[in-house]
């Protein structure tokens, strides 16, 4: 008898409704339950999936055996010298959206001033820098063909971090040798990333903006690779904010994005570990139903022209403090693919 009721009430909770889960617990679904809501809400109001491949029809994905083996890089490519190749690139730009989600824009805002302090709400992401770069450096050295050893592993790249904040991986791309660009939403963010900037010559040159990445699709801006990590469950609409990141990318190169996974480890963890008990993370930083899944994520990447090469998980060592790469991607993982070649 026991065991079908949990049956049941599995089933309610894979069918994804909130209402017929409340049901099973003989619970009102029309009545308040602070702590049942809160959690019911953030785990059964997901993106209607369905939604993804609907906005996508506009343009089918290009065929991969196309991809020749050659591209001009985006040196040649941005921001003036050949104008053909770039209205090819362009033709693509798809996204006329904003990426801005308001609620979540005035959540960073509110944290501005913490961006440097690595005890403070951005520790998780200060901890996992080591880790993220390493990731980042040893698939963009084997794309382009640069010896990951070198002191200068990234020299000549021209790499666009999107949703920057602070600069905290805009820095150390910078010291790889990459010629960076660092872009977010928020005023505040750029200027105190220009300011950390600033204290050092191997940073100082990097280029900070206060700019969406769709707004720089419209400047017709190209880069080598195309960086977001930590920043598409923040956005109004992933999809369109991928093709924007596509768009911004050069024929054959690379985009690298990272995130948290959808799952119910995901949500203990990183909701309810790193926010309410650890309390890492101000409360209501990540909306769980918000989180996008590898699978979800290589299908909006494939629809926007981008091939998926490689998803590593990103795993949390809890003795050690550390993080490192793992096949465990339910959690945190970061994704990596490369523009198909028109
Ligand atoms: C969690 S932080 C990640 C920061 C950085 N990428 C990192 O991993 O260290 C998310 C950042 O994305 C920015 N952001 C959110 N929505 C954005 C958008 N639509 N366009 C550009 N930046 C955005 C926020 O201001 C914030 O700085
Ligand atoms: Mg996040």
């Amino acid at each position: 008898m026991a065991s079908k009721k949990s049956l049941n009430l599995c089933r309610a909770f894979l069918s994804d409704n909130r209402n017929v889960f409340l049901r099973q617990l003989s619970l009102n679904p029309n009545q308040k339950f602070p702590v049942l809501n809160q959690v019911s809400s953030q785990l059964f109001q997901t993106r209607s999936y369905s939604e993804i491949p609907k906005q996508l029809q506009q343009k089918p994905p290009v065929d991969p055996t196309l991809v020749p083996t050659t591209s001009p890089s985006a040196e040649t490519l941005d921001p003036k010298i050949n104008e053909s190749q770039k209205k090819k690139n362009t033709a693509n730009k798809v996204p006329v959206s904003s990426s801005l989600n308001a609620f979540e824009i005035a959540k960073f805002s509110a944290i501005a001033d913490t961006w440097w302090d690595s005890e403070g709400p951005f520790k998780p992401l200060h901890a996992m820098n080591p880790t993220r770069l390493a990731f980042i450096r040893s698939t963009l050295c084997r794309h382009f063909g640069k010896d990951p050893y070198s002191a200068k592993p990234l020299e000549g790249l021209k790499i666009i971090d999107v949703g920057c904040g602070g600069g905290i991986l805009s820095e150390p791309l910078a010291r790889m040798g990459a010629t960076v660009t660092g872009i977010d939403a928020i005023e505040k963010n750029i200027k105190i990333a220009g300011l950390h900037a600033e204290r050092d010559l191997a940073t100082s040159s990097i280029e900070y903006r206060c700019v969406t990445a769709e707004k720089l699709v419209e400047e017709e801006r190209l880069f080598d690779a195309v960086i977001a990590l930590e920043v598409i469950e923040h956005v109004a609409e992933p999809a369109d904010f991928c093709k924007s990141l596509a768009a911004l990318t050069v024929p054959n190169g690379a985009m690298l994005v990272s995130t948290i996974n959808r799952t119910i480890r995901s949500y203990a963890a990183a909701i309810v570990g790193a926010e309410y008990i650890l309390q890492w993370l101000p409360k209501g930083t990540h909306q769980w139903s918000s989180l996008v899944t590898p699978e979800e994520i290589a299908l909006i990447m494939h629809r926007s022209s981008i091939s998926v090469q490689e998803v590593a998980g990103m795993v949390l060592n809890p003795l050690t403090g550390k993080w490192v790469l793992s096949d465990d991607t339910s959690i945190n993982f970061i994704a990596y693919g490369t523009k198909n070649s028109v």
